[in-house]
């Protein structure tokens, strides 16, 4: 299924020079959502991980779906203020700008097998300070999976010597 076709490219948003992948124009397609959890699910499930780490707000969009097909749970990472209880914290750099990350300290056991997912990877800034908060929780990282990846970024380099899962590439 021909799924790139399905996300739409928004220029200047939300900064001039930023070429933003619009994925609810996937979202709202039944066979394009379909498609996409269940590949994520086949590419997934032989790392066997015991839950999901996602990034607010999109990569809740694929992490909880993708949470749900594998039979685990999921552990949601949001930016500052938004957790209740204490929470790991790190600072992190986006393509546009830069924010914090923040996660329940008593959310992963340690040791437990953790798969990221999230919509998009670009420069990898996200992913690298949600590696940081998993180490913080003593979590044995196995992998991530993004939807997407903006390769010209190199974000990947930027991340262990693990399985890095895309659907699309740019
Ligand atoms: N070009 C982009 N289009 C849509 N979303 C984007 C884009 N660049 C970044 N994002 C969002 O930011 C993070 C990943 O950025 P990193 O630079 O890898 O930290 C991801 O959650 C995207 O939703
Ligand atoms: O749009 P979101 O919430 O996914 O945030 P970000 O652009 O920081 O990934």
């Amino acid at each position: 299924m021909d799924i790139k076709s399905l996300v739409r490219d928004i220029s200047d948003f939300p900064k001039p020079g930023i070429l933003f992948r619009d994925i609810t124009t996937l979202l709202r397609d039944p066979q394009g959502l379909r498609y996409v959890v269940d590949t994520m699910t086949e590419k997934c499930a032989p790392l066997q991980p015991d839950c999901i780490v996602g990034m607010e707000s999109r990569g809740f969009l694929f992490g909880v779906p993708l949470a749900y097909q594998l039979g685990i749970g999921f552990i949601p990472v949001r930016k500052p203020g938004k957790l209740p209880a204490p929470c790991h914290e790190i600072e992190y750099e986006l393509e546009y700008g830069s924010d914090r990350l923040s996660m329940h300290q008593d959310a992963i056991q340690p040791g437990a097998r953790v798969l990221i997912v999230d919509d998009l990877i670009a420069t990898g800034g996200t992913a690298v300070a949600t590696v940081q908060l998993l180490q913080l929780a003593q979590a044995e990282l196995v992998g991530f999976c993004f939807l997407i990846e903006l390769q010209n970024l190199n974000g990947r380099q930027r991340l262990p010597n693990l399985p890095i899962l895309t659907l699309i590439e740019y």
